[in-house]
């Protein structure tokens, strides 16, 4: 239906904005260095999820490209949460290390709950200790989750101010979903977050002027669900024979929407830049420094 008309939406070029934020958080960590200070951030890998091998690997080059001290923990699928729980207090521990981040998910025998939150709140740079979550539904300064962070950053620079646009989320992860729907409120969205059981999703979307995807199935939000002129922000990363797709029809949408994200190149890097923006304003905290220009919300 959508197919006869042009592609007309805007390409929201999220590898683009995320290369020119790691330049600028670049120059700030050189700027703490000549201060005798380098961000350190530790990434802890459990077990080989395929999906999480390629998100550390750029993560650590991208680490080091932006001047950062990169320390990479890979440990066994079998590993006993006790031993993670010692690490983790090992990092906590270690002046060097301003930024960790656990990957997940961690394997099943492990409580994902009791792992987060045995991270230093304030080396948290996932943002999803408890106390991080609850700072941020309460507009308390707090370390945001990177990817509903890197969505904000690409919403404002397509839209200048959210103040009263009706956003849809669709998902209530704890990672992508609940956060972005604080983030939006913040900014004075109308907000709504739709689910699996929510009624009659394709008329709730084509009310949304801002629409962010992450449910994790692909293709799942369709072209004639989109709003004229609606700003649509892709989080799906999804395997499948066509190659990396996202949770919106791309195709269908882009001939609707005012602009939009493309998978991969949209989100994807955002969330890593953001990471390293993070590391960069725990480290700046962690030495009484103000937070760096333009990384926090
Ligand atoms: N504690 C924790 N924090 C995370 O932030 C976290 C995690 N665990 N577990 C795994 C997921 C996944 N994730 C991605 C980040 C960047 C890309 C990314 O840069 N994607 C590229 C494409 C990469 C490719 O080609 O496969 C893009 O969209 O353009 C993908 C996935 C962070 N995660």
């Amino acid at each position: 239906m959508t197919a006869s008309l042009p592609i007309t939406a805007k390409l929201i070029d999220g590898k683009a904005f995320a290369a020119a934020l790691r330049a600028r958080i670049a120059t700030q960590a050189s700027g703490m260095a000549a201060q005798g200070i380098t961000p350190g951030l530790a990434v802890v890998l459990v077990g080989e999820d395929p999906a999480s091998q390629v998100y550390v690997r750029s993560k650590g080059r991208m680490t080091r490209e932006v001047g950062m001290n990169s320390y990479e923990h890979r440990l066994p699928a079998d590993t006993p949460q006790a031993d993670l729980l010692a690490l983790i207090d090992r990092l906590n521990a270690d002046p060097a290390v301003n930024g960790i981040l656990v990957q997940l998910p961690l394997p099943s025998h492990m409580d994902e709950f009791s792992v987060i939150n045995a991270i230093d709140p304030a080396k948290d740079v996932d943002g999803f200790h408890i106390l991080n979550v609850g700072r941020l539904a309460t507009g308390q300064k707090a370390m945001v989750p990177c990817t509903p962070l890197g969505c904000l950053m690409l919403l404002r620079d397509h839209l200048g101010s959210l103040s009263g646009k009706n956003a849809l989320v669709i998902g209530r992860s704890n990672i992508v979903g609940k956060p972005m729907a604080q983030l939006l409120l913040r900014d004075s969205a109308t907000v709504t977050v739709a689910h699996s059981r929510t009624a009659n999703l394709p008329d709730l979307c084509r009310q949304a002027d801002i629409v962010v995807a992450a449910v994790g199935r692909a293709h799942f939000v369709r072209g004639d669900w989109i709003k004229p002129g609606a700003t649509v922000i892709d989080v799906g990363i999804n395997r499948t024979d066509d190659g990396l797709v996202g949770d919106v029809d791309f195709d269908a949408a882009a001939r609707v929407a005012g602009a939009i994200t493309p998978v991969p190149g949209g989100v994807g890097p955002m969330t890593i830049a953001c990471l390293l923006a993070n590391t960069l304003t725990a480290t700046a905290r962690a030495n009484g420094l103000p937070d760096p220009d333009g990384l926090t919300p």
